[in-house]
């Protein structure tokens, strides 16, 4: 079976990224897969692309294949975008979910329903030593509750309710969140050989 070597630690996008990949055989491999543990790359990048440039080109160059990195995050129009690039790291390091949604919700406290417009995205980035890094791009639109619902999922699932949905994407089963993600969304991308840099 062939293999990818997916350039994350999160638990939640490895998950994903299983399900994607089984459906064309590819088994999925990550960095917590590794014998040998790899350092956490710092993310110094100012976009989603340099970020997710940065963890697939070195591990790319550690090991001298094709490697896959996703860099995602939320996007809040009231908070002028953020969290944005910061979303893992929103409330402080360690990333810790939980705090980052309170964070979210309390600068939120003020802001009707009709303003509390959202969307999630994926960047992916594609390396192989030698070759120019490609990009492939996803977004997922939504809104943000005042509260958090919902149990599947990762990060900020709990309060993001999907366009056209009356429930958070944590509510939805892993195969329904799948179908409509910004991560599916920049799958699709990558599949159409659609590079968006
Ligand atoms: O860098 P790696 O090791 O891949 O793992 P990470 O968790 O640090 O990942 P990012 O740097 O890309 O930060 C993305 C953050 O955005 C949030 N996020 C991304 N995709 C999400 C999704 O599908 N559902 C909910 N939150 C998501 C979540 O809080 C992530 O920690
Ligand atoms: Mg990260």
């Amino acid at each position: 079976m062939k293999q990818i070597l997916i350039a994350t630690k999160n638990r939640g996008k490895i998950a994903e990224f299983k399900q994607f990949f089984a459906t064309v055989n590819v088994e999925v491999v990550s960095l917590l897969d590794l014998e040998e543990p790899v350092p956490d790359i710092e993310e110094t990048g100012q976009t989603f692309e340099e970020n997710a440039a940065l963890k697939a080109e070195e591990i790319a160059q550690m090991f001298n294949i094709t490697v896959l990195a996703d860099d995602s995050g939320l996007i809040i129009d009231a908070l002028d975008g953020r969290p944005g690039i910061y979303s893992a790291r929103y409330a402080g390091e360690p990333t810790d979910d939980k705090a980052n949604i309170r964070k979210v919700l309390d600068e939120l406290v003020e802001v009707p329903a009709s303003e509390r417009t959202a969307r999630f995205i994926c960047v992916l980035a594609i390396a192989t030593p030698g070759e120019e890094t490609l990009f492939y791009k996803g977004y997922c639109e939504g809104t943000i509750r005042t509260t958090e619902k919902g149990e599947n999922g990762f990060g900020y699932d709990p309060i993001f309710i999907p366009q056209g949905y009356n429930q958070t994407m944590a509510e939805l089963s892993p195969e329904e969140k799948n179908k409509i993600s910004h991560r599916k969304n920049a799958i699709s991308q990558l599949e159409k050989g659609i590079h968006s840099r």
